[in-house]
């Protein structure tokens, strides 16, 4: 029987996208062999509203992807109104695709480490595996909160090809070489006039300037 494919989901506020989370979604891509689906969220929990709106984060997250094989836009989360909960989410894809196929979430390891705080967490390892990407600041080596710990102690594999085996439930940590970039990072360069440009693809750099986003003063150059 053919392997079904994996569905890897990449989910952020992604306000702006940057090289970090392009250099992510690349490793995960190749290392799994799947398309990576990049999922803005439409209004994301946890935080206060994004500086560009949801439909300009999604337009830059094609900008960045476009003519690269393997990276894809998903824009699932804008479609459904309310808030951009991930539980909801991956079981609406559940709904659609099924209980049997391999569904990842790639997230950083700031995100894994703070996973307790997300809601019913702990129906999301019946949903999905997890593909947890090194982050700068966010050391997967020490201890976790203990509740975390005991919740993942027995799902961690080490290689990406386990994931394949059954539908949801384990974690691979990806060990890339991790890149210290940040949206807030960017942000706030913008607003202190620094560089920023070299942070996120030069397609995006010029999209955000020309609709002067993130408080820009606009520079118009063609559409
Ligand atoms: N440089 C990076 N390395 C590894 N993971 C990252 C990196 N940047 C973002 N991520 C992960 O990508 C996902 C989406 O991140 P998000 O869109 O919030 O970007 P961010 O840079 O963390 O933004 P902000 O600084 O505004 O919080 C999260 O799971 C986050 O952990
Ligand atoms: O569902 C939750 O409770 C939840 C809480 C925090 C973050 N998330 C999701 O995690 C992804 C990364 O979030 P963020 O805030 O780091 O961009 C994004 O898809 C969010 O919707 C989800």
């Amino acid at each position: 029987m053919t392997p079904v494919a994996m569905f890897l989901l990449y989910g952020g506020t992604f306000d702006p996208i940057h090289n970090g989370h392009l250099a992510i979604a690349r490793c995960a891509r190749d290392a799994l062999g799947v398309c990576v689906r990049l999922m803005p969220a439409a209004d994301p929990p946890h935080r206060s509203p994004p500086g560009a709106d949801a439909i300009q984060r999604a337009r830059m997250l094609e900008i960045a992807v476009a003519g690269e094989p393997g990276l894809a836009v998903d824009r699932r989360e804008l479609e459904r109104d309310g808030r951009s909960w991930t539980a909801d989410t991956l079981r609406a894809l559940r709904a659609e695709i099924g209980p049997e196929q391999p569904v990842a979430l790639l997230v950083g390891a700031d995100s894994f480490l703070g996973l307790t705080g997300w809601k019913e967490w702990r129906s999301l390892f019946g949903l999905t595996h997890f593909v947890i990407a090194e982050r700068p600041g966010s050391p997967l080596d020490g201890p976790l909160a203990t509740e975390l710990a005991e919740e993942v102690e027995t799902r961690w594999v080490s290689t990406p090809e386990a994931l394949g085996a059954t539908p949801c439930g384990r974690i691979w940590r990806m060990r890339q070489p991790s890149t210290d970039i940040s949206a807030s990072g960017i942000r706030r360069s913008m607003a202190r006039g620094g560089d920023w440009q070299s942070r996120v693809p030069p397609a995006v750099a010029a999209y955000i300037e020309r609709h002067g986003l993130y408080g820009l003063a606009s520079v118009r150059q063609g559409s």
